[in-house]
C-alpha cells in the first residue's frame, strides 16, 4: 500500500529508444537468470545462483518504436532477501517468476508481490506473473489455471514459459514492452486534457501544486 517512490517515466530522448527498467524477482532457482540469459543472449546453460543482482540490457523494436530494457536480475535466495528491495525502486516493470514444479515458489511469488508493493506504486508498474519450467510437465505442481486466477485477482499479466526450451520467453518481454509503450502513449496524451482543465480552473502552477 505504501507509495514510497513514484516510478519515473522512461528517459525518451529524440531519436533514442525509450529506456525502461525491469526487475526479475522470485524465489531461488525458479529460473530468473535463465529467462534473462535466454532472452538477451539466446542461451541456456547451467548458471550459479545470483549473488546480489545481475544486470543486462537489450534493445527491442515494437512496431515503429524502439525500446531499451535495463534488466535487473535479483537473487532469489533467502539470504539476499534484505538487499533485493533496493533494486525495486524506480522500476517500470517486474517479472514475478515462480517454478510450476514448486508450489512453494508460487506461494512465495505472492509474498514477493507484497514486497514490491512496499517500494513502488503497483499502478505505475507493469507486472507480469511468469510460471517457468513448463518442460517439466510430469512434475507440475501449479496448474495454468491457478496461475491465471492469481494473476487476474491482482490485475497482473500472466504467461507460462520454459527458459530451457526457449518457449514463450521473448513473448513475455514483448508483451511487457507493448504494455509499457501503450501506457507511454496514454500518458503523453493525458497532459493535454489536464492543461485544458487547468485553463478553466486557474493558474497552472497552483493547480499542479495542489493536485498532490
Ligand atoms: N527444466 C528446466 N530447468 C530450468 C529452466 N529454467 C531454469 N532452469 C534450471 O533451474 C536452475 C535455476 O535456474 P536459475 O536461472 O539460476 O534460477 P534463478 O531464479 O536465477 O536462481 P537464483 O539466482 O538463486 O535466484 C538451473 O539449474 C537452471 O538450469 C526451465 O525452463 N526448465
Amino acid at each position: 500500500m505504501a507509495q514510497a517512490h513514484r516510478t519515473p517515466g522512461p528517459r525518451a530522448v529524440s531519436g533514442q529508444p525509450f529506456v525502461f527498467k525491469l526487475v526479475l524477482l522470485g524465489s531461488g532457482s525458479v529460473g530468473k537468470s535463465s529467462l534473462a540469459l535466454q532472452y538477451v543472449k539466446n542461451d541456456f546453460k547451467s548458471i550459479l545462483p545470483t549473488v546480489g543482482c545481475a544486470f543486462f540490457t537489450k534493445v527491442v523494436n515494437v512496431g515503429a518504436s524502439s525500446l531499451k530494457f535495463e534488466i535487473w536480475d535479483t537473487a532469489g535466495q533467502e539470504k539476499y532477501h534484505s538487499v533485493c528491495h533496493l533494486y525495486f525502486r524506480g522500476t517500470n516493470a517486474a517479472l514475478l517468476v515462480y517454478d510450476v514444479t514448486r508450489k512453494d515458489s508460487f506461494h512465495k511469488a505472492q509474498q514477493w508481490l507484497k514486497d514490491l508493493e512496499k517500494e513502488v506504486h503497483l499502478g505505475d508498474v507493469v507486472v507480469m506473473l511468469v510460471g517457468n519450467k513448463t518442460d517439466l510437465s510430469e512434475e507440475r505442481e501449479v496448474t495454468f489455471e491457478e496461475g491465471k486466477e492469481f494473476a487476474e485477482s491482482q490485475s497482473l499479466l500472466f504467461m507460462e514459459t520454459s527458459a530451457k526450451l526457449n518457449h514463450q520467453v521473448s513473448e513475455v518481454f514483448s508483451a511487457v514492452a507493448q504494455e509499457l509503450l501503450q501506457r507511454e502513449v496514454r500518458e503523453a496524451q493525458a497532459p493535454q486534457g489536464d492543461a485544458a482543465m487547468v485553463l478553466n480552473e486557474g493558474p497552472t502552477w497552483q493547480a499542479k501544486c495542489c493536485a498532490h
